[in-house]
């Protein structure tokens, strides 16, 4: 069975994943279609709904030639031959697996409108990141609802990009993954999305397994990358209290090959809508599938985490002589890493919360994230009512307004321009002693300790 030439894509979902990874694709029309309009109308406009190095100049080359975003997902879906689905798959909130299994209404809905709206066969793709044996589920909705006539091929093509560095990831990826079934008619579907990706992806990067392993191996990466950087922050622990180095130490057995060097960086904790979300997905798997052993070995990670933003929160209470009330803190950073405007997940709103429970008063800065999303956040999208906190935030333009003043400046998100600020300007303008805590591990301690700062470091002691 010769695979089909894939001449249209649709792509349900326009969100971090779906507007950048279909906004590289070349030679095809893709139109990428959502439910929110503003977020449609902002793909559409010269101010983009996620800032990305280079998505700007990507986006504008290729919209209107053979890129467009649109609401209209019946018209999308009806037209394409090939349908990307990169919805949200959130943690579920409530019901069983509240606060662990993945949220797949917003995958099911759209899978059923696509058997709905369909009149001719269909290659139908998982984009989003979704419990293994997921695309059983959606085949069951399409033959259920299907018309006659229509058959679909379902693909699993997890995505591997990483915000911030989303259109390099893309252009230049260590791997594309596609899981089919072994079948002829899903080794053809997989042939043909193979050939879309080989527009731009060495053949031999571009890597074909069963559906189910493809549908683990994106849990599987996640976990793994996650689990690295709990095993360096529960080590910076260590050397916080003996006196060791967590960038030397990580620099050494980093230089194993075996290990290697990279997701390595100690830290405040990992954020961003995935790594937390995928873990407990797969502990939430491995309880389900009667492992509760490898449940527990998954669920640390996550726990590390949460214990890594707790102490680093509690080391600058606990510095500060053990009251942070009415104390004015300076924020830098409130995104989950730098360059990016995305917030979900960030550390920085965990120990903002921390901060503001103790009655201390913060001041924050992030250069990508605005006034409003800062609110969202604080209030957990209107959960928590603004009003009692109001008083004791307030956001600035610029990381020098934000640390005028503050007893401490702490340091959550790691942006490149945080290392060039005019720090003797900042101590002249904070009260004495003035503290600095550095979650990020990215500025000149030694500098900022001959202007007369106290540093404090994650994975640094004071033992010598
Ligand atoms: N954010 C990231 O860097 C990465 C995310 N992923 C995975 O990709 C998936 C999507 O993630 P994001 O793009 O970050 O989510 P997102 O929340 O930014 O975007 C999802 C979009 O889907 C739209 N949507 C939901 N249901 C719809 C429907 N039935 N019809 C049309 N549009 C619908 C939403 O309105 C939203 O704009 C998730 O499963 C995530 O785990 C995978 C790799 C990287
Ligand atoms: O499935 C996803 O959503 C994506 O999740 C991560 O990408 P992302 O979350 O965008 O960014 P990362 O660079 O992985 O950073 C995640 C968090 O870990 C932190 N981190 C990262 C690396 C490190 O060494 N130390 C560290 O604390 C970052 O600051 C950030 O808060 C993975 O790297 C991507 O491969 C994956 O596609």
């Amino acid at each position: 069975m010769a695979p089909v030439v894939v001449k249209k894509i649709c792509c349900i979902g326009a969100g971090y994943v779906g507007g950048p990874t279909c906004a590289v694709i070349p030679n095809i029309q893709v139109t990428i279609v959502d439910l929110n309009k503003a977020r449609i109308d902002a793909w559409n406009s010269d101010n983009l709904p996620i800032y990305e190095p280079g998505l700007d100049e990507v986006v504008k080359e290729a919209r209107g030639r053979n890129l467009f975003f649109s609401t209209d997902v019946d018209k999308a879906i009806e037209e394409a031959d090939l349908i990307f689905v990169s919805v949200n798959t959130p943690t579920k909130k409530s019901g069983i697996g509240a606060g662990f299994a993945a949220d797949l209404n917003y995958l099911q809905l759209a899978t059923r409108r696509i058997a709905e709206v369909s009149t001719s066969s269909k290659i139908v793709v998982e984009k989003s990141t979704v419990p293994c044996r997921t695309a059983d589920a959606m085949r069951t909705i399409l033959e259920a609802n299907s018309k006659p006539g229509c058959t679909f091929d379902i693909l699993s093509n997890p995505e591997f990009l990483a915000e911030g560095t989303a259109i390099a990831d893309l252009f230049n990826p260590d791997r594309v993954l596609i899981g089919s079934l072994q079948t002829e008619s899903g080794l053809s579907a997989c042939g043909s999305l193979a050939a879309v990706y080989s527009n731009w992806v060495k053949k031999d990067q571009i890597l074909t397994v069963g559906l189910w392993s493809s549908e683990l191996s994106k849990l599987a990466a996640n976990a793994m990358l996650a689990q690295r950087i709990s095993s360096v922050n529960a080590l910076s622990a260590i050397c916080e209290a003996t006196g060791a180095n967590i960038d030397e130490v990580a620099y050494a057995v980093g230089k194993d090959t075996r290990v290697g060097p990279k997701f390595l960086k100690a830290s405040v904790g990992f954020g961003g809508s995935c790594f937390q979300k995928d873990i407990l997905n797969l502990v939430y798997l491995s309880e389900s599938l009667h492992l509760p052993h490898v449940a527990k070995y998954w669920r640390a990670v996550v726990e590390m985490n949460e214990y890594q933003k707790d102490r680093f929160a509690h080391k600058v209470v606990e510095t500060l002589f053990n009251t942070i009330t009415g104390k004015k803190i300076a924020m830098l950073g409130w995104a989950f890493k730098k360059d990016t405007g995305d917030t979900r997940e960030s550390p920085a709103i965990s120990i903002a919360n921390h901060f503001l429970s103790e009655k201390a008063r913060i001041t924050i800065y992030d250069p990508q994230v605005g006034e409003d999303q800062i609110w969202l956040d604080l209030t957990d999208y209107g959960a928590i009512p603004a009003e009692p906190i109001k008083p004791n935030v307030s956001i600035q333009k610029s990381a020098e307004d934000a640390c005028k003043g503050a007893e401490a400046i702490v340091v959550c998100t790691e942006w490149d321009e945080f290392k060039t600020l005019d720090w003797e300007k900042i101590y002249a303008n904070c009260p004495r002693p003035a503290f600095v805590f550095d979650g990020r591990l990215m500025l000149d301690r030694k500098k900022l300790q001959k202007i007369g700062f106290t540093v404090v470091t994650i994975g640094t002691g004071d033992r010598v």
